[in-house]
């Protein structure tokens, strides 16, 4: 992807994942906040940000929800959560928590270049350990996790208790190294993305896939 905001990131996907995502054509303000958020991932390691088509897809699932609540855990530099807000109905709510306020900071830049109004974001700093307790149950049409599936393993029950009736958990990542469907991988991150996948999948109250775009998107609805 080239753009005015600089040039493509080195590693970017060829072929059908590159088509993928120039069709999920990004604002600049999207593309400023990307450029930052993998600068940021260059200089600091941190984890990079969604890819466009994974954004698209979040745009694509909040919007057929009519999404008004949505909470973004790891919400990084923003980069998905203004994903997330262009497919929310124009009075919804994006509650982004993070525990790196550096992050946090970022996400409010990023939010507040895009023109979003203050009251359509709440950013909590903490982990979802610390946060989710104070979320009103049911209340929730979408719950959008990125970040390290060991943080957010033990928290699984208390995701889906957040998710309405018809709403979805989407889990970003599974798919990154392989390690989900190496059944000899067993590293601690490949054993707690199988745990979070079998749950979901054995769940009968949730419809679920996996969507091999990006690195691996688990998507979880709970039946009206
Ligand atoms: C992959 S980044 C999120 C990128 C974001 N989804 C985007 O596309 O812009 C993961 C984020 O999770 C946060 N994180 C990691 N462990 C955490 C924890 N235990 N509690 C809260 N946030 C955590 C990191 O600070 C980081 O910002």
């Amino acid at each position: 992807m080239t753009s005015a905001a600089g040039p493509p990131p080195t590693g970017s996907p060829t072929g059908a994942a590159a088509y993928a995502d120039s069709f999920a054509a990004e604002t600049p303000e999207q593309l400023a906040a990307r450029h930052r958020a993998l600068a940021s991932a260059t200089a600091f390691g941190t984890p990079p940000p969604v890819e466009p088509a994974v954004g698209a897809t979040l745009a694509v699932l909040a919007a057929s929800g009519s999404a008004r609540s949505v909470v973004s855990i790891g919400s990084g530099g923003g980069v998905a959560g203004l994903w997330l807000l262009q497919g929310m109905r124009s009075d919804g709510v994006l509650t982004a928590l993070d525990g790196d306020p550096a992050e946090l900071r970022a996400a409010r830049r990023a939010f507040g270049e895009a023109g979003i109004p203050s009251g359509r974001t709440r950013l909590i700093f903490g982990t979802p350990g610390e946060v989710l307790p104070r979320l009103s149950p049911t209340a929730y049409d979408v719950v959008f996790c990125d970040g390290p599936p060991l943080e957010y393993s033990a928290q699984l029950a208390g995701l889906l208790d957040l998710i309405r009736p018809g709403g979805s958990l989407v889990c970003h990542g599974l798919l990154a190294d392989g390690g989900i469907a190496d059944r000899s991988a067993r590293d601690p991150q490949s054993v707690a993305w199988r745990e979070i996948a079998r749950t979901v999948r054995e769940d009968e109250t949730l419809t679920c896939a996996v969507l091999p775009i990006g690195a691996g998107l688990l998507v979880a609805t709970k039946r009206a």
